[in-house]
């Protein structure tokens, strides 16, 4: 399916400009030149991102977003500013912006950042993001440690895994990384929403179509098992697919062949199976919703994915490469988290795990003053928990994670003791105290 864009831009040579651009790389773009303009498209149709300046003639961009959200509009906004001030970003990323970009413009930059705001809301066949270790953490928790283990002694055999979890832990982060491991490794990873695939859609998506094999077909299209050949095939939201077309991905699966809409050459094809799903689809099959053969299928093995209250002692540590990912894009040099944040951070319920982790860490960074982030910019879900504004002790940790804590602190401050020990949550004094007793060298 073809991503939308609408763009909202006054400045017709400019916005002419870019609706060229971004129809050359693949989009379908419409524009509007005024704000009120914007809301009727918006009302009529459906986008899949909005890009619209800060400045309208009309009203300005912020005055969008606050419309966008009285309506309950999920669709991604990227605020375009002639005004590079922090503030205005500020208040846009406020007003639930999915992020902003400077002009004058940097094309590579903006594809970029339009990639990741559609992937986020993730149409069907989502681009798949880079991993490496800048981008994939595991955690330390004893439940990241027994999920690894049982990914790293799946990963290399050919059997399909059903990852179960709740929304935002990480099930597609952990489907890509058993592709990785794989020998599969190198072929492609496709990864197919099920959950917003138009069920008229969703046999051309899977098995692809000939060109003027129905109404709508212009051209032909590979569908997902052609594109993922070699490789393997994600299938996210998998509870989601009607009946129809469970049973014929079933027969796929079982002939390891498939024939394209409109065709009559069968396609053999070799793909590993990955699925996820936050339901349990144990229940859909008793109400008759899920096949028994088809999960059976799709599971030859299940993995559980903590949620992050599960795994607390992993929230400070993803909290903070988190925010060694939102200094490099927000081109900022934070350090840590005080004492405060890092204690309402472990607090919380997270009821949006790792996406919401990463949001907030990411919106904190942008609205940060100082050097550290503080309780204040952390958002009002994170304070509405009960939190005693008291730093933790140290003492919490046993004594090889309280060194080892310490030395991370040192490392993040260049050294500086005051600031290691305001990241820490003691006083300067307590800091030396450990430092001699743990023989750091001072
Ligand atoms: N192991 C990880 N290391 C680093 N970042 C991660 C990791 N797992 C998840 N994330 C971050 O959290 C976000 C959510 O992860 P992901 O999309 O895999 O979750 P999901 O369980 O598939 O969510 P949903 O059920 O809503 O589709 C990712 O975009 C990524 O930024």
């Amino acid at each position: 399916m073809i991503p939308s864009i609408l763009i909202v831009e006054d400045d017709l040579t400019f916005s002419t400009m870019l609706k060229t651009w971004l129809g050359k790389k693949g989009f379908e773009v419409e524009t509007a030149g005024t704000n009120a303009r914007a809301r009727k498209q918006i009302a009529a149709r459906q986008y899949d991102l909005i890009l619209s300046d800060l400045r309208l003639p009309d009203q300005d961009g912020i005055h969008l977003l606050s419309w966008l959200r009285s309506k309950e509009c999920t669709t991604p906004v990227i605020i375009m500013t002639s005004y590079a001030e922090i503030q205005t970003a500020v208040q846009a990323m406020k007003q639930g912006a999915s992020d902003y970009i400077s002009k004058p413009v940097q094309p590579d930059e903006l594809l970029k950042k339009i990639h990741e705001a559609i992937h986020k809301q993730q149409i069907p066949v989502t681009p798949v993001p880079e991993f490496n270790s800048q981008n994939f953490l595991e955690g330390e928790s004893e439940a990241a440690r027994q999920l690894y283990n049982y990914v790293k002694l799946v990963a290399p055999t050919q059997m399909s895994v059903l990852i179960n979890g709740a929304s935002g832990t990480g099930k597609e982060y952990v489907a890509h990384r058993i592709h990785e491991l794989s020998k599969r490794a190198g072929k492609p990873f496709i990864a197919i929403d099920c959950g917003s695939i138009p069920k008229e859609l969703a046999a051309s998506e899977f098995f692809g179509h000939i060109k003027g094999s129905f109404t709508g077909a212009l051209h032909d299209k590979r569908g997902a098992f052609e594109e993922a050949n070699g490789g393997t095939l994600f299938l996210d939201e998998v509870g989601n697919l009607s009946y129809e077309v469970q049973i014929q991905l079933l027969r796929a699966l079982q002939e390891r062949r498939i024939r394209p809409i409109g065709s009559n050459k069968e396609i053999e094809v070799d793909v590993r199976l990955i699925s996820a799903t936050n339901e349990n689809l144990t229940e859909a099959i008793s109400k008759g919703n899920f096949r028994e053969d088809l999960y059976h299928r799709l599971n030859e093995f299940t993995l559980y994915m903590p949620s992050l209250k599960e795994r607390p002692e992993d929230i400070l540590l993803f909290a903070n490469f988190f925010l060694d990912q939102a200094n490099r894009e927000l081109e900022r040099d934070l350090i840590g988290f005080d004492a405060a944040a890092s204690e309402a951070l472990q607090k919380y319920d997270w009821p949006g795990n790792l996406r919401q982790l990463k949001n907030v860490v990411k919106r904190a960074t942008l609205l940060a003053q100082g050097d550290f982030i503080t309780i204040r910019e952390l958002g009002e879900d994170i304070l509405r928990q009960p939190v005693s504004f008291v730093p933790q002790s140290l003492n919490l940790y046993d004594e090889e994670t309280e060194k080892q804590r310490i030395l991370r602190a040192l490392q993040q401050t260049n050294n500086n003791k005051t600031k290691a020990a305001l990241l820490l949550g003691v006083d300067r004094k307590t800091l030396y105290n450990k430092l001699k007793l743990y023989n750091i060298p001072q």
